[in-house]
């Protein structure tokens, strides 16, 4: 182990301990006798010693897994001088991890796969903890965007947090799991737009081949789904009795509950996810570790691309410059570069190569190599944060008592991998709807809910996570912390409001600048306010009535100039708390040949640089209505495929091989 990997370990096993240590001093007298029963289920007793003693086996074997976890990974190693491959993939993220591993499958391709981040371990695979990554300077990039006057307006100094993944497997290890596709008409739309093979019949395929699906009743679906992929997909082991509820709303409402990774998106659902076994799958997990042994994948970590080298005379790319252990080294390509360091990363690598608006590189002073919209068409979804509902019996997930270690929760986890730390930062459920047409259930939804059985007064780590300022918590929703409670971010699917990102400078160290001009267009404010009201709808049913529910009615400072409850109002309130859910996107726009928007073409070569690519969730010309993480997984598995058939490889009919298997 290596001495930054025992240091996570030691923290873990110290924090834990540590717990441990005060909660039995001040808990001693009121050690919880009904074990669970605060979540409904039952009257699970377990004495303290037994919980104990759970613990440090627990504790012993979480070590245990995370040595061998540690030694799973692909190792570090660094190039040598003028070190050559056929192959350089940038960003071991969602999208750079499964190009990595895709393209070692043809033995004779050499790959390096570059990333500025370091090792994953065990303790980031927690789905409870995902808040908590995002302080660490170590994994997350930490990015802020711009001061606002129009959004963020409750959060320090009112610029939005920006949390991106510094580490092998990228975002797709800070993220909240959140397993979605997307309706069908997001792809026939970027298929409509000229980017020919991305129709929703074309990339079923992919969203199939990365898919192991664990959830009983869907197994059984092969036109949708496939037991035999790399990525596993589950539900939860664990749900409050306040998701169940939601689900019930759903049906009050007219809604089904649905599989919304199927033949229909609209309705209501537990959220299936990407874990397995009760922990997180990041990309890293799932597509490197099992073949961490091949002789052709090379992975140099803490490693810092800087630029793309590209051959003056024919426009070539023909490597990359990167800085390992303060030293900087120049790698070479023999066919390709994929950049895949996110809509942040590949945007700023892009323009420190030449590659982007010529304006922008002139005044920065960078030598202009292509002048292309590289920067704009950045995309997000945001949500209202600050919707919340009070409820009366302890049914909601509270991280003081989730984290209390004399409670049978943290044991239940180390030993069985089962209980409320399975579940993602307390996100539970979903709802995909479409706030015009809510009778058609076929309808493109608009809008998603995304319940949580649990709320900004559960915990400090979401508040913190978003940044929300010390002086807008102490006169809202500090009255309401550790209460039981539940809340709905109202999350708009297909916004039409547009941002940039722009270069602070030449150093590839300081952060770009952000600007994603959030609700700058007003369609964008209207279904908002739309989302909130249909969260209100959701509250109103006999389904959440029953346990008391009723809308937390803070006022916001900064929005008393507008009747409470009124339209103005909560459009307000959106601006106050605006939550990025972290699907940024689009900033080198795939489109078809003469789009002047476009930076890639529908293969993903750069315009008017040979053997470059881009691929991650910046060649996203629209955002799906869905979480990014699986759509960006299918541009890998999509990209991978290009690659290999442009070089002449064959690609796989993994399709024909699965069936072959299954008959015998
Ligand atoms: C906090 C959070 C929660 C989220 N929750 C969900 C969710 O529940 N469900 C969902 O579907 N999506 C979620 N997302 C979004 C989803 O994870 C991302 O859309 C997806 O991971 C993006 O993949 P990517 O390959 O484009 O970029 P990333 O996965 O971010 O990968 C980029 C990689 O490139 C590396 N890199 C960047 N710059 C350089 C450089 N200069 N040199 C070398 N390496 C570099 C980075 O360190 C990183 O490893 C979430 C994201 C975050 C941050």
């Amino acid at each position: 182990m290596q001495a930054a990997e025992l240091k996570y370990v030691i923290f873990g096993a110290l924090f834990i301990t540590t717990l441990c240590a005060q909660f039995r001093i001040a808990e001693g007298q009121a050690l919880p006798k009904r074990i669970y029963a605060g979540f409904n289920s039952g009257e699970n007793y377990r004495p303290l010693l037994s919980t104990i003693s759970s613990l440090t086996f627990g504790i012993a074997e979480f070590l245990r897994e995370g040595r061998n976890y540690h030694q799973a990974e692909p190792p570090d190693m660094t190039p040598g001088p003028d070190a050559e491959y056929d192959v350089i993939v940038v960003g071991a993220g969602s999208a750079g991890a499964v190009i990595a591993s895709r393209l070692t499958e043809i033995p004779e391709l050499k790959v390096l796969l570059l990333e500025a981040g370091r090792s994953e371990n065990l303790i980031m695979d927690i789905p409870l903890m995902v808040n908590y990554l995002q302080f660490s300077n170590d994994v997350n990039w930490k990015y802020r965007t711009e001061p606002s006057d129009s959004y963020c307006l409750g959060m320090t100094d009112r610029r939005c947090n920006w949390p991106r993944g510094k580490v092998m497997g990228g975002s797709s290890v800070l993220n909240y799991m959140i397993a979605t596709r997307g309706d069908k008409r997001d792809y026939d739309r970027w298929a409509e737009l000229g980017n020919v093979g991305w129709s929703y019949d074309e990339v079923l395929r992919y969203f199939k081949k990365m898919e192991n699906i664990g959830i009983p009743g869907l197994r059984v679906d092969e036109k949708m789904h496939n037991t035999e992929g790399p990525m596993a997909i589950n539900y939860p082991t664990f749900h409050t009795p306040l998701a169940t509820a939601f689900l019930q709303a759903g049906e009050e409402l007219g809604f089904d509950i649905q599989d919304y990774n199927g033949r229909t998106e609209t309705g209501f659902s537990y959220i299936q996810t990407t874990t397995a076994n009760g922990s997180r799958v990041s990309t890293s997990r799932a597509y490197l570790h099992p073949v961490k042994t091949r002789r052709n994948l090379f992975v140099s970590k803490n490693s810092l691309v800087s630029k793309v080298l590209v051959d003056p005379r024919d426009k070539r790319a023909v490597g990359v410059e990167f800085y390992k252990n303060n030293r900087k080294f120049a790698v070479r390509a023999r066919k390709e570069v994929v950049l895949s360091a996110g809509t942040i990363g590949s945007a700023q690598i892009l323009m420190l190569s030449g590659i982007g608006p010529a304006e922008h590189l002139a005044d920065i002073g960078i030598p202009l190599v292509k002048d292309a919209p590289v920067g704009k068409n950045l995309m997000d979804h945001i949500a209202y944060g600050g919707f919340v509902a009070l409820v009366d019996q302890p049914a909601s997930i509270i991280g003081r008592d989730i984290m209390n270690p004399v409670k049978p929760y943290i044991a239940d986890y180390l030993t069985n991998r089962q209980g409320p730390l399975t579940v993602p930062g307390g996100c539970e459920a979903l709802a995909f709807l479409n706030t015009d047409t809510p009778n058609d259930h076929g309808s493109w939804p608009n809008v998603e809910l995304l319940f949580q059985g649990a709320s900004l007064g559960s915990d400090q780590g979401a508040r913190r996570g978003f940044g929300i300022s010390d002086k807008f918590w102490s006169r809202t929703y500090r009255e309401i912390e550790n209460r039981h409670s539940w809340s709905i971010l109202p999350m708009l699917l297909r916004p039409l409001s547009r941002g940039e990102i722009l270069l602070r400078n030449r150093n590839i160290r300081s952060p770009p600048r952000i600007i994603p001009n959030y609700m700058s267009h007003p369609e964008d404010v209207r279904l908002m306010v739309a989302g909130i009201r249909a969260a209100q709808n959701v509250t109103r049913t006999s389904a959440m009535r029953q346990f008391g529910s009723r809308q937390f009615d803070v006022r916001f400072p900064g929005c008393q100039r507008f009747t409470y409850d009124s339209d103005g109002y909560w459009e307000c309130a959106a601006r106050t708390l605006t939550f990025t859910i972290y699907h940024h996107s689009g900033t080198a726009k795939m489109g078809p040949q003469g789009d002047p928007t476009a930076v890639v073409n529908p293969r993903l070569q750069v315009y008017g640089v040979k053997g470059l690519r881009v691929a991650d969730a910046s060649i996203i010309p629209e955002i799906p209505t869905a979480h990014t993480n699986i759509p960006v997984i299918m541009i890998g598995e999509k990209l991978a495929d290009m690659v290999k058939e442009d070089w002449g490889y064959t690609t796989d009919g993994w399709e024909r091989s699965a069936r072959s298997a299954r008959r015998g």
